[in-house]
């Protein structure tokens, strides 16, 4: 007996949180190296991976795509993955009765919000004798590295971040893919303990509690997660990549906005990570090195937004506070509004009335993906633009709503918009109208008809400001202003001076020499926000004046 103990193998944990993929998985590489019984297990703590009770069902239904994901092609290779419902401390105490451990890897989940739950499940592995392993896998960089390679502080533009990041050089490459010959899995009970539950298979939305949110107009995007997905959406993204290093350009998504045609974003995927970032950063990188062999070496500006993923990383994870505005060192503290609910619920709900706005929060609510551009105008509105309220509400939404939510890069683009943060100007009230923006975003006006559909039928001429039709071209269209769709609740004319005045006067109460987050030029701004070249294109007449 005592010698079948002895021979008897002990128990290697992968522990998902995000990293929800096979490939370029360090993480997964220890956890097969150790030689023991593999257990793939993913803990559903009402925490991980970003879904709390309060998740859109969206968001949730994505997370256990790539669950679904994860467990299929661990099934063709006679493992599966487990969802457990429970406290991860307790889960791998439980565990660790009935199959002693020899180690728990992870990946590093930089964010700081993360520490706590890390840090007891660490203590109690520790206090068990089993190993653990963290990897880092979810930025390109480590973000404490950048931090001690810029002398202990994060670097505070974007532009000292790329120099920092040139010392440190090129990130590291994907890690190869495991070889799963001679990989026991093992297999664990259905009952681990009262408070614990097995599931038998990757459950659905609705057995966790979770419901699909009421429809305003029919869904035209559906996402779906999962890294097989992924990979083959990546190498689409790829060839829009190419295009447009052949036509001497790059950031295609950037340089020109599509929010009409289907989106090429991997934001979702990268967020959960089942499409690793550095095999995302590498294939374009050695793309343009094949398209321009010779010519020109790859930079880091053909990847642009990925290095603000990473800036923003690097920003959050020294800072617990990061996502609030008070008690968090980099953000300044405005005087917002006070939280008037009824304005918060139509901005929410996409009622404001200006039908651009509206249309971004509906799809938003809809589909639980929006282009940055979208977000950039309606995060403005609801904070400098127009209304005057704390981004932190914003925050809270789109925490909820987004396939793509992250906290650190929520956060640091909320700052961002509502000149809280990394905004050295603070002048930059007008940025977008709800108006012009929108004009411009969406020539047609297909994008406003697709969303509201009570302004289905309204002429082009009044679609952006619908307030402004005549009654008969109200009744023509079957939708009047103020009944079936709500007249604008803000003058944005108006609210945008006002508000413009209050920027001014916060910049003339910070004039001090205090080194702070701001953009490294004006160029950045533009592009940031994906402004015109004049600056005063975008504006409404009587904001030129
Ligand atoms: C108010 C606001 C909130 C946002 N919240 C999130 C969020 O929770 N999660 C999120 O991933 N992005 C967020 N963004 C950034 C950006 O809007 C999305 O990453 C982008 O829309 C994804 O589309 P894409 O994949 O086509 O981007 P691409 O242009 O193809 O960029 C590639 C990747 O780079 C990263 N990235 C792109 N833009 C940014 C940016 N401005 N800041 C940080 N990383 C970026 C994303 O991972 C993205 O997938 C937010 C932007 C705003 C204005």
């Amino acid at each position: 007996m005592a010698l079948i103990e002895e021979i008897s193998p002990k128990g290697s944990v992968l522990w998902f949180r995000r990293g929800l993929r096979l490939h370029d998985n360090p993480a997964l590489l220890k956890a097969l190296s150790v030689k023991q019984e593999f257990y793939p297990i993913f803990i559903f703590d009402g925490l991980s991976a970003g879904v709390t009770k309060d998740t859109s069902y969206n968001r949730v239904r994505f997370l256990l795509e790539c669950l679904q994901d994860l467990d299929e092609q661990l099934q063709q290779r006679m493992g599966k993955l487990y969802f457990i419902r429970g406290d991860p401390k307790n889960v791998f105490e439980a565990i660790h009765k009935i199959k002693p451990l020899e180690s728990v890897s992870f990946e590093l989940d930089p964010e700081p919000i993360w520490a706590s739950r890390d840090n007891k499940v660490k203590t109690c592995l520790e206090n068990c004798g089993i190993k653990w392993t963290e990897e880092i896998s979810h930025t390109l960089w480590d973000p404490h590295e950048i931090i001690e390679t810029n002398g202990g502080i994060p670097p505070l533009t974007y532009e000292m971040f790329l120099h920092t990041v040139s010392i440190i050089g090129a990130p590291p490459r994907p890690v190869d893919d495991p070889d799963w010959t001679g990989v026991q899995f093992g297999k664990l009970p259905q009952h681990l303990g009262d408070d614990i539950e097995v599931f038998q298979s990757i459950p659905s939305p609705e057995k966790l509690g979770y419901f699909p949110p009421k429809v305003f107009s029919e869904k035209i995007i559906e996402w779906t997660g999962g890294e097989q997905k992924a990979l083959l959406k990546m190498n689409e993204r790829l060839k829009v990549e190419e295009n447009a290093f052949l036509n001497g350009f790059y950031l295609p998504n950037q340089a020109k906005p599509d929010i009409l045609g289907p989106p090429t974003s991997q934001s979702a995927a990268l967020c959960f990570g089942c499409l690793s970032v550095r095999k995302f950063y590498w294939a374009i990188h050695d793309m343009y090195s094949r398209i321009y062999s010779g010519h020109s070496q790859s930079n880091q500006h053909i990847t642009g937004q990925l290095i603000w993923r990473e800036f923003f990383y690097t920003m959050c994870v020294q800072n617990q506070y990061y996502g609030e505005m008070e008690r968090n060192p980099i953000c300044l503290n405005i005087s917002w509004k006070e939280d008037v609910q009824d304005e918060i619920q139509k901005w929410e709900n996409g009622q404001t009335g200006y039908p651009f706005i509206d249309a971004v929060m509906r799809q938003m609510h809809q589909e639980g993906w929006v282009h940055h551009v979208a977000r950039n105008a309606v995060a403005c509105f609801l904070t400098r633009g127009d209304l005057w309220m704390n981004w932190e509400i914003g925050l809270r939404l789109f925490l909820r709503l987004l396939l793509d939510a992250d906290w650190c890069l929520c956060a640091g683009n909320w700052m961002w918009v509502s000149s809280s943060a990394f905004e050295q100007l603070l002048d930059c009230s007008s940025c977008v109208c709800p108006v012009s923006y929108g004009r411009r975003l969406d020539p047609q006006g297909e994008y406003i008809r697709r969303y509201i559909p009570e302004l289905r039928n309204f002429p082009q001429e009044y679609l952006y400001e619908p307030w402004k039709a005549p009654l008969d071209v109200q009744e023509r269209a079957g939708c009047f202003i103020g009944r079936e769709y709500p007249d604008r609740m803000v003058d944005h004319a108006d609210a945008s001076q006002k508000n413009r005045r209050m920027m001014r006067d916060l910049r003339l109460s910070l004039v001090d020499d205090t080194p702070h987050c701001c953009p490294s030029n004006v160029e950045e701004v533009r592009q940031f926000m994906w402004l015109p070249e004049s600056c005063t294109d975008h504006l409404c007449e009587t904001e030129k004046v």
